[in-house]
Order: C-alpha cells, then structure tokens, then sequence
C-alpha cells in the first residue's frame, strides 16, 4: 500500500476489534499497547483506546478473504497488512488468524513485533531495505522485552511526525 499519507493529528485512536485464540485477551492488549507505544516513545503521537464506533486504528484478527480486497493466505506466507492513514480503512491494521502468534516467546510469530511493523504501516512508513529495521518486510525474531525501536525506524518516523 504505496502513498505518501500521514495524519494531521497527534491524537490517535485504537480499537481492539477481535482476539486471536493463540493468547489470552489481556496479552493482546498488552502486545498492541506496547506496539503503539514504540511509535509514541520517539514522535508527538497518543494513543487512545476506544471500545467501540470507528478508531483510527481498527485492529481485528481474520483469515481468508476479509473484503478488503487483500485476502490472507493461510498459515506463513502474509502475516498481517495495516493501511496508510487515508480516510475509512487507512490506518486499520489486519492479521492473518491462519498465523499462531505468541506473547515474548521466539518460536512463531511474535504478535508484539508484528503488530509493531503493522502500525508503523498505520502512521504512513513503507518499508525498509534496512534488514536490521522492523520495518523490513520479512519477520525477523528479536526478543521483545530488550526490544528498541532500530535508528533507521527512528528516522523514518520522525521524518514524517
Ligand atoms: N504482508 C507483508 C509481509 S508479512 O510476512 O506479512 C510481515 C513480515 C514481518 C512483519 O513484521 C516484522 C518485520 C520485521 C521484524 C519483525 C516483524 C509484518 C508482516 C508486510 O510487510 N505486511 O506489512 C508484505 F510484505 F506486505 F507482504
Ligand atoms: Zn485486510
Ligand atoms: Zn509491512
């Protein structure tokens, strides 16, 4: 999803449409709040979560086609996708419930790291050619309590906000 978007506004908001079944609800909430909070650490970005209408950032786990034109693939292959902040869907960030996301752990798909890659998508980063970026397009393993957002993210992000 190509486009030079950002958002007019530092207030954001975010809405946990669904859970995945592969972790309870509170390590969802907790791996999308600390996802956001990456961003928010290094720009004049907040975010706020809201539980119902429309947020900025919609966020909802499905498989398949899921009507936006971008259907997921089944296990591996598309992870996620999220779209730049345009009006409606820019912003809403998809993931691929075929996937079996994990909390902190290193085998699978780590929910907080590609949440984190998604939502940069959300605030209007393409991605990277930097392969030590979380914003390079192929997951790459890191561990999430001694996680720091790379320099080449940093600067991305802060060129636009
Ligand atoms: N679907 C993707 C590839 S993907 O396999 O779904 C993907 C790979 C890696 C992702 O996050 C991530 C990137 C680097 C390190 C750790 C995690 C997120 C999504 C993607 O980058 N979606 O944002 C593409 F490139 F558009 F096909
Ligand atoms: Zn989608
Ligand atoms: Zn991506």
């Amino acid at each position: 999803f190509q486009g030079d978007y950002k958002w007019k506004k530092h207030d954001l908001t975010y809405r946990i449409e669904n859970y995945t079944p592969d972790m309870s609800v509170a390590e969802v909430d907790d791996s999308i709040k600390r996802a956001l909070q990456l961003w928010a650490d290094v720009t004049p970005l907040r975010f706020t979560r809201i539980y119902s209408g429309t947020a900025d950032i919609m966020i909802s786990f499905s498989v398949g086609d899921h009507r936006d034109g971008y259907p997921f693939d089944g296990p591996n292959g598309f992870l996620a996708h999220a779209f730049p902040p345009f009006e409606g869907l820019g912003g809403d960030a998809h993931f691929d419930d075929d996937e079996t996301f994990f909390y902190r752990s290193p085998q699978g798909y780590n929910l907080f790291l590609v949440a984190a890659h998604e939502f940069g998508h959300s605030l209007g980063l393409e991605h990277s050619q930097d392969p030590g970026a979380l914003m390079y397009p192929t997951y790459v393993y890191r561990n999430s309590d001694t996680f720091v957002l790379p320099k080449d993210d940093v600067d991305g992000i802060q060129s636009l906000y």
